[in-house]
Parts: structure tokens; C-alpha cells; sequence
């Protein structure tokens, strides 16, 4: 398994979970939230919602480039993922393509590199062609990396990597004593990223809902009741300074 360092990976001590005093975080993992009452509280349809949606993310994607965050998570969650009309699940298939032709050319202009996790096999041709370019245009941006959770699920992706894991193992002198936390996060979706030190999540919900079980292990975690819609770079600066004043005082100790 040849593992490809990114530029900001850490030194290769043990991930702990002390971060200097007052910093901003590496990685921050968001949980978007709302779209649907968004809307709804304005009477509109809810892929107005979906539409401000993609807004928001692009306030948020300057914000964290501008704070020098490295590492940007999205999980574009929602429960009726299952229940929507196809009219929205159509429409939101193809939100990504028109969220790329508006906003690839402000992101390569602000040296961001796109990536996902998740399976993208699973979504519309059209849209993985969309995703596939984003990737192959922003792939030697060295700047901010945005990465989209895709049809992502954190016991799924816990049981994939038990799966290739066991395979690996069969195949190999190695035996299962020499498996550790360090090797374990290799076969996870987010092989080489750090784990993330901020979640926030939107709308008032205060659950992870089955996003980075793993990776969440020592995350300070930040909610806000704004719909995502409203989230904008005010409400993303609130929660890095939360997450300072927080660092701060483990600092203090
Ligand atoms: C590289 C990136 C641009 O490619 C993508 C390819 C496919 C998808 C669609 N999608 C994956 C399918 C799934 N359900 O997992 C979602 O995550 C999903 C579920 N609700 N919303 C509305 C929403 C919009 C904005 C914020 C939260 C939710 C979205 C959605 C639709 C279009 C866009 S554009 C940027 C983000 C985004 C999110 C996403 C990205």
C-alpha cells in the first residue's frame, strides 16, 4: 500500500490530541445542515434551499483559505436523503456540475485542490464526470483541500477497511499483532489526512450521524443552530475562535 505523503502531513509521531495553544486547526470537518428548513421557514422549495447551500459552501471554502486552514471536510448530510422526489434528487445531481462551472475557476484562482471520500461510483455518470474533472484541473494546487464526503458512511468505511485489512493480512508474512491505530487509518477513506481538530455542524442538530467515526476520536466539537444556508464566514470565524479559546485553556492547564 504505497501511501503518498501530502505536503502538509504531520511528523509521523502518534496523532496526539494537543494542537499549540490558541492555533488555527488543521482540518475541519462540516456537517451541512438545513437546506430543507431553510426553505421551508420561507415557504420556498427546497432546492432553494439546496441553492443558497452551495453559496454557503463557497463563503466558507474563501473563509478557511483565508485562515489557512489545510484540510476542509464537507458531509452534505441530510435524513431524507432516501425520501426526496426524484425532481430534487435530480436537480441535486446536478447542482454539482453548475457548483463547478460557477465557483472551479474562484477555486483555482485561490489554489484549492478538490477531493472526495466516499464512493463516487454510485452517483450519476454525469455527476462523476463533473467530480473527475474537479479533481484532475485543482490535483497540483497546494493551497486549501476541499473534500467532499460522497455517499459517504463511517461504519461503512469501518468495515471496508476491516475487509482489505483481513485480505492484506492473508497474503502477507505480517500477522495480526502487528496492526496498530496508525496502520488501521491507512485503510480508511481518509488515508494521509490528519484527523480533523474542529467538527461543526449546522441547524441545531448535536449528532455525528455515521460521519468520521474514527477519525472524530479527539475532535473538538462546535454546533451552531444557523441553517446552512446562513452560514457564512462570520459564523465559520466564530467557531475557529471558539476552538482557540478552547485550545487556550487546555493549554493553560
Ligand atoms: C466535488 C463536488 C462538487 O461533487 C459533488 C457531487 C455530488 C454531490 C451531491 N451529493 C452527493 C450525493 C449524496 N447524497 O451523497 C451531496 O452530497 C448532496 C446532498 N445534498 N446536497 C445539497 C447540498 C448543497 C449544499 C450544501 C449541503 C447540501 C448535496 C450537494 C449537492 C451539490 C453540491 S455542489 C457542492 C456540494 C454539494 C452538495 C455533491 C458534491
Amino acid at each position: 500500500m504505497s501511501m503518498k505523503l501530502p505536503f502538509f502531513k504531520k511528523k509521523q509521531t502518534e496523532q496526539s490530541d494537543e494542537q499549540d495553544p490558541g492555533s488555527t486547526p488543521d482540518h475541519v470537518a462540516i456537517i451541512m445542515d438545513g437546506n430543507g428548513r431553510w426553505a421551508k421557514k420561507r415557504g420556498l422549495p427546497r432546492i432553494a434551499g439546496h441553492r443558497e447551500g452551495v453559496k454557503a459552501i463557497n463563503r466558507v471554502v474563501r473563509a478557511a483559505a483565508q485562515s489557512h486552514v489545510k484540510v476542509l471536510t464537507l458531509y452534505a448530510f441530510s435524513t431524507e436523503n432516501w425520501k426526496r422526489p426524484a425532481s430534487e434528487v435530480d436537480f441535486l445531481m446536478k447542482l454539482p456540475k453548475e457548483f463547478l462551472h460557477v465557483y472551479l475557476p474562484d477555486l483555482m484562482e485561490n489554489n484549492v485542490r478538490i477531493e472526495t471520500i466516499g464512493d463516487i461510483q454510485a452517483l450519476p455518470e454525469y455527476t462523476q464526470e463533473a467530480v473527475t474533472y474537479a479533481k484532475e484541473q485543482t490535483k497540483d494546487n497546494n493551497g486549501l483541500l476541499l473534500n467532499f464526503a460522497l455517499n459517504y458512511g463511517g461504519r461503512f468505511e469501518i468495515i471496508q477497511a476491516v475487509k482489505k485489512l483481513m485480505t492484506d493480512l492473508e497474503h502477507s508474512a505480517n500477522t495480526i499483532d502487528s496492526l496498530d491505530e496508525k496502520m488501521f487509518s491507512d485503510y480508511l477513506f481518509t488515508q494521509g489526512l490528519t484527523d480533523p481538530d474542529l467538527l461543526i455542524r449546522s441547524s441545531g442538530e448535536q449528532r455525528l450521524s455515521n460521519f468520521l467515526l474514527w477519525q472524530l476520536a479527539y475532535t473538538e466539537l462546535w454546533f451552531t443552530d444557523t441553517y446552512w444556508p446562513d452560514f457564512d464566514e462570520n459564523t465559520f470565524n466564530a467557531a475557529l475562535l471558539e476552538y482557540q479559546q478552547r485550545k487556550r485553556r487546555y493549554g493553560g492547564i
